[in-house]
């Protein structure tokens, strides 16, 4: 069977008319092939089009490679397998005696299945710049030759990381994970990412899934051989066992959903609204959070009209600030009024409400800020309260203003003195509102959180828990072991979809791979 592979491949190869030897030795030692090996080999540029660089990478993938090789280096003999090796590059089916050369540039070759997609692959280092590339991904492109079987074409987005899923290199979690890491940009996103990436959340997957294949295979059991109409004892106490072991199974996934839905925040950015009286020094605050002039900042009260939104890193987490107008409760101009209207709407939809106070009022001097904390849209929001312009004043009269603050948002709230003139209290600030966004995104102490992408975050909410509730349901309300079982298979199923390895791969492909770039 194996020797008629071998045949079968060789053939291939050579229907293919790729000229090279095809070195039956290696492919002894290869046993393998792609399961990818009949679809046409592809090529991209892997670093980013249109901009000039030292270095460009061309990525060629599929059972061309070699072929791809041969032509553009002019050479005869085989690469050394994964080593770099300096090369010309050269216009193909030209005439030989003409130079036509494209480039020098390093190539190295990754026999399958030791490549990333599992394919013969070729990566081409050659000089940045974009008429470099273009020629030498136009002279690839040429060497499609469809009479002679040779197919290549230029890649789709993430079409690379599906042949690593479809040979097997990855599951669907761990090249989702390759995407966010690729698309992570701070730190606490990077690091959020890797339980996708080193496969901790595939392993975890299939944890649960075989626990629950291994209950389901226990009602199938009850169904199979037990009485028509009714269970005897014997069947309830294993049915009663599953329910048990599904009831555990669900408080770890309620767990994981619940850490991975509030782990979500470090992706989207927590959204942090600056609220205050006018002139406390809002846009002075994020003016010197982001070390930049993003607001304008006047002494003159309501400057700021609207609200200016800033995505900032502090400290490797993403925050999106927001300076909005300040409130004030007796204005007559209608601008400022529109203005506060949508800094009170931004307070609401925020994650977190900073309220700015000025020492040298002698703290909040509008009872419209106050009754706005208190409202129904702000009373589950977590506060923070900065007291602003401490340079103005002495420290008792400092200690005073932050008792009182205190006792009007009764202990909702720490307080935090700061100056944005001289600085002092910033970094305790930033220190403050790093702990409520770790608070918030469930980021334990040694800085580890879980992030997964949407589609599964979806997946877990509608299919795996819902399977489970449902099976629950079907348990409590009649013993109904066939519906409990179906309801099983629905979350059992809805694990196969997360991790594409067991059913709905085509469905879900699209989905997953559309969201990549081209050249990974
Ligand atoms: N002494 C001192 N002055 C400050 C400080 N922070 C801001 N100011 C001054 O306070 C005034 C108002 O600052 P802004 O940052 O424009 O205040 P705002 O709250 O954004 O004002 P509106 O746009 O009217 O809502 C400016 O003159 C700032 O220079 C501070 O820490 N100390």
């Amino acid at each position: 069977m194996f020797l008629k592979q071998l045949t079968f491949m060789s053939h291939f190869r050579q229907v293919n008319g790729l000229n090279f030897r095809v070195n039956l030795i290696r492919s002894f030692h290869k046993q393998f092939t792609p399961s990818t090996f009949h679809l046409p080999t592809i090529y991209a540029l892997a670093t980013p089009p249109v901009q000039k660089s030292a270095i460009a990478v061309i990525r060629i993938s599929g059972s061309a490679s070699g072929y791809i090789y041969h032509k553009l280096t002019r050479r005869k003999r085989d690469p050394t397998p994964r080593m770099m090796l300096l090369r010309n590059l050269y216009k193909p089916n030209e005439n030989i005696l003409t130079q036509n050369l494209l480039d020098q540039a390093l190539v190295t070759l990754f026999p399958g299945p030791h490549s990333f997609t599992g394919e013969d692959s070729l990566e081409l280092y050659i000089h940045g710049g974009t008429a470099v590339a273009q020629s030498v991904l136009e002279a690839i492109g040429k060497l499609n030759d469809r009479t002679n079987n040779i197919n290549i074409r230029y890649a789709e987005a993430g079409e690379f990381s599906k042949r690593a899923f479809q040979n097997q290199k990855f599951d669907l979690t761990e090249v989702e994970g390759i995407k966010d890491l690729i698309d992570a940009e701070t730190e606490s996103q990077r690091n959020s990412v890797l339980s996708s990436f080193s496969g901790s959340n595939k392993k975890l997957f299939e944890n649960w899934r075989s626990q629950l294949v291994n209950n389901e295979a226990q009602l199938t059991a009850i169904i199979d051989f037990g009485d028509d109409n009714d269970i005897d004892s014997d069947n309830y106490k294993i049915f009663s066992n599953v329910e048990s072991s599904v009831r555990i199974l669900k408080r770890d996934i309620d767990d994981f959903v619940k850490r991975v839905d509030r782990a979500h925040l470090l992706q989207s950015g927590l959204k942090l609204a600056l609220i205050g009286e006018p002139n406390v020094g809002k846009s002075s605050l994020l003016n010197t959070l982001a070390k930049d002039d993003v607001s304008i900042v006047s002494n003159i009260p309501g400057t700021t009209r609207d609200t200016i939104d800033r995505v900032m890193d502090l400290e490797g987490y993403k925050i999106v600030f927001c300076d909005t107008a300040g409130i004030r409760g007796n204005t007559e101009d209608e601008i400022e009024q529109i203005g506060i209207e949508r800094a009170m709407l931004k307070g609401g939809r925020s994650d977190v409400c900073v309220i700015v106070v000025d020492s040298s009022k002698g703290g909040i001097t509008d009872p419209k800020i106050i009754e706005l904390v208190n409202s129904e849209m702000f009373k589950d929001k977590p506060l923070l309260i900065v007291l602003n312009k401490i340079d103005l004043m002495d420290s008792e009269k400092i200690n005073i203003i932050m008792d009182h603050l205190q006792n009007t948002f009764k202990g909702r709230s720490v307080v935090l003195p700061v100056s944005c003139n001289t600085g002092e209290g910033i970094e305790n600030l930033i220190t403050g509102l790093i702990r409520i966004f770790k608070d918030l995104a469930l980021v334990d102490e040694q800085n580890n959180s879980i992030t997964v992408s949407q589609r599964i975050r979806e997946i877990l909410h509608n299919d795996v828990l819902y399977g489970l509730d449902s099976f629950l349901m079907a348990k409590k309300l009649g013993n109904d072991v066939v519906m409990a079982s179906e309801d099983l298979k629905y979350a059992i199923d809805g694990i196969g979809k997360i991790t594409g390895s067991h059913v709905g791969v085509e469905e879900v492909l699209g989905v997953v791979f559309s969201t990549f770039c081209v050249g990974k």
